[in-house]
């Protein structure tokens, strides 16, 4: 994968399909920099010759005003041409930026799907949504809006000294004394007021991820009466939010009234040296009078782009940023694979876990030398407290991380030799808190096989229990399923995933907590659908209630991270164990 680390490269990567358009852009820019500083030349030409027109009308009562009315003439054209060049390279932009950014948006939505899970769970949801949002935004206004004007900008001051140097080098010099201070003024204000744009969208990924938080946690908040902290807490990452712009801001907003000042004060000096001049005698009063209007027109020409490349700045700044964090994402690591991994159809179901090592970070160890053997076709069940391990062996048997130490077999292959497309369609996957996408409810079951038919479709409903209910919906499998039409049940949302799973038919089943949460009828509905899913598969069952799994085949009892026990259930009852105890605790309770 190409790095796109710095904002410059990623900018490119994205322009360069553009090269014709940025071209045109760039001959328009040129143009219209070359007629823009024509325009003082005749200016100053046109009050020479209004002088002159004057100076003979008054001296011998008649005058042609002929060479005037040309000048003024050709000015009007000379507007107009520029005018409609700022208007091509506007449209230019647009375009360019409309399309650049909607690829910038494909790309990372792609990416997203690329990275492996480690990235998912170790940043919020909030900090990856601001990317799409608010940082391609302020790349899309950048481009749309300051780019064109920073190079039109840019080529209007090269221009100017140009013009400036060939017509006196005294008055250009004049010109340009001030302008070493306004550049080093500038930069010094842009260093400053960079740092807090980039503070400000760091505090504005904080202030999404925690608004996203306490969205989808909202019922709880609710429940325990945490309205007023969940809203100080708010107030408080809004307030680093404002705090961040503000300084931003502020330093930003210097930039335009000094540049502004300066620009006056530089035009001052030239009419004061102007008038020097004139008034020493070295040159004639009208042709000084033209070349002080010619200059005034060259300062403002000189210091206005400097004003306004400042009062870009904090948009270019911004863009810089959010090209600087899109750009981090594509330099995430994508999922692994190694070399000439192989293509499997179908496992059969026999699995190691040799001596397996696990850490999320390399300072806290989570699993230590676990191994266990599993037959094909056998249902294991993984008991043990919470944090112990469950989820995480889950997660290396899926490879949505990798082991750290030992290894895991597939048939008799190391899972990192086998292509990860192929090892995931292989295993089923049922989750606790069932997801389901907005679409209908046929759209959710056919979610691994889009292929399916609609027989394929209901007979995973009947297996999963959940067929009769969809049927007595007013659309049946046509219901259409949404965040705000949140309509289904715990269970109700389980059975469906419970259907999504056996339509792809795979041959390893992972089923996490699957029975928790639910009311008894649904809890053997449920029971009843796993069964029948299970049925045939090897399958590695995650349950804190220890009746659902009474039957499994080997029972691995897990303890910080180490398996301390394992057998079937009669075995472990008569061994009188951590299973024993846990096992006689529970029956205690339910
Ligand atoms: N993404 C992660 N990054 C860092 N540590 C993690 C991550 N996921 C889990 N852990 C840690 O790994 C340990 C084992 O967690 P795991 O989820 O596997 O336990 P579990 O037995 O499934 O627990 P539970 O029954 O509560 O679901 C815990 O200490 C947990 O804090």
């Amino acid at each position: 994968m190409e790095k796109k680390n710095t904002p410059l490269r990623f900018f490119w990567h994205y322009l360069r399909a553009y090269k014709i358009q940025l071209l045109v852009v760039l001959i328009v820019c040129v143009i219209s920099t070359y007629l823009q500083v024509k325009a003082p030349e005749f200016m100053g030409q046109a009050i020479q010759e209004l002088g002159n027109y004057v100076g003979t009308f008054f001296t011998t009562g008649v005058a042609d005003n002929s060479k005037f009315m040309e000048i003024l003439m050709w000015m009007a054209i000379f507007f107009i041409l520029i005018s409609a060049g700022m208007f091509i390279q506007t449209i230019m932009f647009v375009g360019i930026s409309g399309k650049s950014t909607n690829r910038m948006r494909i790309g990372l939505f792609r990416k997203l799907e690329q990275l492996a899970i480690r990235f998912f769970d170790s940043h919020n949801d909030g900090e990856i949504l601001i990317r799409f949002t608010s940082d391609i935004d302020n790349i899309s206004n950048t481009l749309n809006q300051a780019v064109g004007q920073v190079i039109g900008n840019v080529a209007l001051m090269i221009g100017v000294i140009i013009m400036m140097f060939q017509q006196n080098v005294s008055l250009a010099l004049v010109t340009l004394a001030v302008a070493p201070f306004a550049i080093v003024f500038a930069v010094i204000i842009i260093r400053k007021a960079g740092k807090y744009v980039n503070l400000q969208q760091e505090e504005l990924g904080d202030l999404n991820g925690y608004i996203d938080e306490k969205i989808s946690g909202q019922k709880v908040i609710i429940t325990y009466g945490l309205e007023d902290e969940t809203i100080d807490g708010f107030v408080e990452y809004n307030e680093k939010v404002k705090s961040a712009t503000t300084k931003g801001q502020i330093y930003s907003g210097m930039l335009f009234p000094a540049m502004q000042g300066i620009s006056l004060l530089s035009m001052a000096i030239v009419i004061f040296f102007g008038g020097w001049l004139t008034l020493n005698g070295d040159i004639e009063r009208t042709a000084a009078l033209a070349l002080i209007v010619m200059f005034v027109q060259y300062a403002r020409q000189f210091y206005q782009p400097l004003s306004e490349i400042s009062s870009q700045y904090s948009m270019l700044q911004l863009a810089f940023t959010g090209a600087r964090r899109v750009a981090a994402i594509f330099d995430e690591k994508d999922e692994e694979e190694r070399p000439n991994v192989k293509k499997i159809d179908r496992i059969s179901g026999d699995i190691q876990l040799n001596h397996v090592d696990f850490a999320y970070n390399p300072d806290k160890p989570i699993l230590k030398d676990v191994s266990i053997d599993v037959q094909e076709g056998h249902m294991i069940a993984l008991v043990g407290p919470t944090g112990s391990g469950k989820t995480t062996i889950m997660n290396l048997l899926n490879r949505f991380y990798n082991v750290t130490g030992g290894e895991i077999l597939i048939d008799g292959t190391d899972i990192r030799d086998i292509e990860l497309a192929s090892l995931r369609s292989n295993i089923g996957i049922v989750l606790q808190d069932s997801v389901l996408f907005s679409g209908t409810i046929r759209d959710n079951i056919v979610f691994g096989k889009l292929d399916a038919t609609d027989e394929e479709v209901t007979n995973a409903a009947k297996l999963a229990n959940i067929h009769d209910f969809i049927m007595g919906l007013d659309d049946g499998y046509d219901t259409i399923v949404s965040d705000e039409n949140n309509m289904f049940s715990v269970g109700q949302k389980q059975l469906i995933s419970i259907a999504r799973t056996i339509i792809t038919d795979p041959s390893l089943l992972i089923l996490d907590e699957a029975t928790s949460n639910v009311d008894t009828v649904t809890e053997s509905k449920i029971q009843a659908a796993m069964e029948n899913v299970i049925k045939g598969r090897t399958s590695f069952v995650i349950a804190h209630r220890l009746k659902t799994i009474l039957n499994a085949d080997h029972i691995v009892v897990l303890h910080h991270g180490e398996v301390i026990e394992q057998g079937d259930h009669e075995s472990l009852l008569k061994d009188d164990g951590f299973y024993a105890e846990l096992y006689n605790n529970q029956f205690v309770f339910e």
